[in-house]
């Protein structure tokens, strides 16, 4: 090869190695800088707040969420995560800024944590934990005060935790709030079968909250039913028992429904609605003991 030819050659290669160098530092920064702008930053926000916590509460359901370990509740009891509200709905309670209601919702199941969000809109700043609370035995009233004291006594904040049984009339109520486990073992396809002996397969869908904040000598309940029957599954299987299920009054079980739908004339909007009332009523002796309670602790 010519002298001159071989100096084009060299060229050409520092120029490309100079190329790839300056795309690598360009591309390393990227994030950087992209996160100082307005809309950079919010994506990075939105990221870090919807898709997070979602993928956490996946990924810990594919682990086996049945921990019952006390270690296992104080690692993950701090790691709360701020909710969205899923739409601007009324704003009967907005609050001024730094005098917001500030309440988290413990919950392992993402799809609880989007209903709630969608139905209390901007009634509470809702953050999330996903606390491995263990699932306790007895009446879904029980069940839900006993989690909520747990919660609270993990996260030591306003907390709410709930718990869903489905009821089915001829069996005097089962599988009611054992309805996870049959669910699993049986599937949507089986799960109507446990009526096949009965005429009636009336059934109805029941939602406990419970609430707790420091104020409270003991966790208030509120409680939220849908009568409906139960059918051959039907629509969207992502949620539960949503497929076998429909209300009164429908043609659609919950999952054939929009969400709009379903989140206003579900158990869970029953209960909420009654939740909203509470904190609406109380939104100042509320503010007023955690303003008592930052000062006291010199935040
Ligand atoms: O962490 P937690 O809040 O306890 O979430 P979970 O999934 O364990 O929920 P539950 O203990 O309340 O168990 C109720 C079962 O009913 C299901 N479920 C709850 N709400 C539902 C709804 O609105 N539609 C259909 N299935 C629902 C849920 O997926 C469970 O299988
Ligand atoms: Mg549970």
């Amino acid at each position: 090869m010519s002298p001159g030819r071989q100096g084009h050659c060299t060229f050409i290669a520092d120029l490309i190695i100079s190329a790839k160098v300056c795309s690598v530092v360009v591309l390393s920064l990227l994030p950087a800088v992209l996160q100082r702008t307005p809309i950079g930053a919010s994506a990075f926000r939105l990221t870090e707040r919807v898709i997070r916590p979602f993928h956490r509460s996946r990924s810990r359901q594919g682990a086996g969420r049945l921990s019952l370990y006390p270690d296992h509740l104080s690692r993950t009891a701090l790691e709360l995560t701020p909710v969205e509200p899923a739409v601007m709905a009324d704003d009967m309670c907005v609050t001024e800024k730094g005098k917001e209601m500030v309440l988290c919702f413990c919950t392992g199941n993402a799809n609880k944590l989007r209903e709630v969000s969608f139905i209390l809109g901007k009634t509470v700043t809702l953050t999330s934990a996903d606390v491995d609370l263990p699932e306790l035995q007895g009446d879904p009233a029980d069940i839900s005060v006993g989690k909520c004291r747990l919660a609270f006594n993990q996260l030591k904040q306003p907390v709410i935790v709930e718990d869903t049984s489905l009821c089915f009339n001829a069996l005097g109520g089962l599988p009611g709030p054992y309805v996870k486990w049959f669910l699993k073992k049986l599937g949507h396809k089986d799960l109507p079968k446990l009526l096949a002996g009965f005429d009636d397969k009336s059934a109805y869908a029941l939602c406990m909250f419970s609430y707790m904040d420091d104020t409270l000598e003991k966790p208030l309940l509120f409680e939220g039913r849908t009568n409906g029957v139960i059918v051959d599954a039907r629509g969207d299987p992502n949620f539960g028992w949503d497929p076998i299920f429909q209300p009164h009054g429908f043609d659609q079980t919950y999952a054939e429904m929009t969400k709009e739908l379903k989140n206003t004339i579900s158990h869970r909007y029953r209960a909420l609605e009654k939740l909203k009332t509470y904190l609406v009523q109380h939104k100042e002796e509320f503010l007023t003991a955690h303003a008592a309670k930052k000062v006291k602790s010199g935040e």
